[in-house]
């Protein structure tokens, strides 16, 4: 009974609790902003991409919370100590009370170098953080955005995959964006996904390890495109799983043959080993997407390409040899 009562029922029926109601300051025109919204993840590649986005509205104030384990306060630099952004140093995998309206929560690392470097720990980033985050959404009445991965498709059977397809697991889930590879600057150098080291290499000179076969395809997705897709999900009606990302399919060796082209065309191509469950193709049916929130990517890859390298080369400090 008192149990029941802890719930908000004392007639034996089950009921939801509702959402507290907020100070009169929240809604007061000269006091907050009109939507504060919530980035878990947000010191992070796509997560500070999707921040500099949402700034751009004065009408949006934004509170990142990170723990810096892959993310980085530079990414954010140019925003700390603006009056409409809060930074806040939190691990998800603990509560977190903070008032606002949106919740895109991307707080995981999502390169497999950083999220098998402790497992556990990846697994209670995903399970504890998300339920911390769904219990701080419910309470507040605040709408939330789960970034899941393609990942969940396993080494697929359908192809492309759709948002149907469980996949070679069997994941069920809530209202979600399914990212597929994503790139673009700001990628950790060191991150171990495929673009970011064949950018990193050809822009030191050094060969392109693809892994074998070489035949095994992914689309990329660049971020400014995935960021566009993100808040077009969080604001339209949509409450179900939706794949966001590139739909063009590049074999690993094309991959490293535009990456050649483009940026170095010195480099040489070089074979190297791969683990055994690694996904044969990857591509995304993002016919959902298109219809449901009008959105499709507009930057093709080797334009991307493009784009990442001047970011790749600043940080390497790898001038460019018509620049050097
Ligand atoms: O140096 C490299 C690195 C990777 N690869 C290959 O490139 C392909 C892509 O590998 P990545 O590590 O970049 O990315 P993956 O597709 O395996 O998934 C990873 O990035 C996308 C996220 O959604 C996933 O969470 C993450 O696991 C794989 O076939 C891999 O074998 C190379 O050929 N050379």
């Amino acid at each position: 009974m008192a149990q029941k009562e802890a719930n908000g029922s004392s007639n034996g029926e089950h009921t939801t609790r509702p959402p507290p109601t907020p100070s009169p300051l929240r809604f007061s025109k000269f006091f907050q902003a009109n939507l504060r919204i919530l980035v878990t993840g947000g010191a992070g590649f796509i997560g500070s991409h999707l921040v500099d986005k949402l700034m751009e509205n004065e009408k949006h104030e934004v509170i990142v919370a990170d723990n810096f384990f892959t993310g980085s306060k530079d990414n954010l630099k140019k925003w700390i100590g603006h009056p409409r952004f809060e930074l806040i140093r939190h691990d998800v995998t603990q509560p977190l009370l903070v008032e606002v309206d949106q919740i895109y929560h991307l707080a995981c690392p999502a390169s497999p170098i950083f999220y098998k470097h402790n497992p556990v720990k990846t697994i209670k980033t995903n399970v504890i953080g998300t339920l911390n985050m769904l219990g701080l959404a419910k309470r507040v009445g605040a709408r939330i955005l789960l970034t899941s991965t393609s990942e969940v498709y396993g080494d697929p059977l359908e192809h492309p995959q759709t948002e149907a397809y469980w996949g070679n697991v069997n994941p069920i889930e809530i209202r979600i964006a399914r990212i597929f590879n994503t790139y673009g600057p700001r990628m950790n150098i060191d991150d171990g996904r495929v673009v970011s080291n064949f950018i990193a290499q050809a822009v030191r000179g050094e060969p392109l390890t693809v892994q074998k076969p070489g035949t095994q395809t992914r689309s990329f997705c660049y971020v400014a495109d995935m960021v566009n897709g993100l808040i077009k999900l969080m604001n339209g009606d949509n409450t179900g799983p939706i794949n966001l990302g590139n739909p063009g399919e590049f074999t690993m060796l094309e991959l490293a043959e535009n990456v050649k082209e483009l940026i170095n065309p010195e480099v040489t191509v070089t074979m190297t080993e791969n683990t055994p469950d690694d996904p044969r193709q990857r591509k995304p049916d993002i016919t959902k997407a298109k219809e449901v929130l009008g959105w499709e990517p507009k930057i093709v890859l080797r334009d991307g390409l493009v784009l990442m390298e001047d970011d790749f080369r600043e940080r390497l400090q790898v001038p460019k040899k018509n620049q050097a």
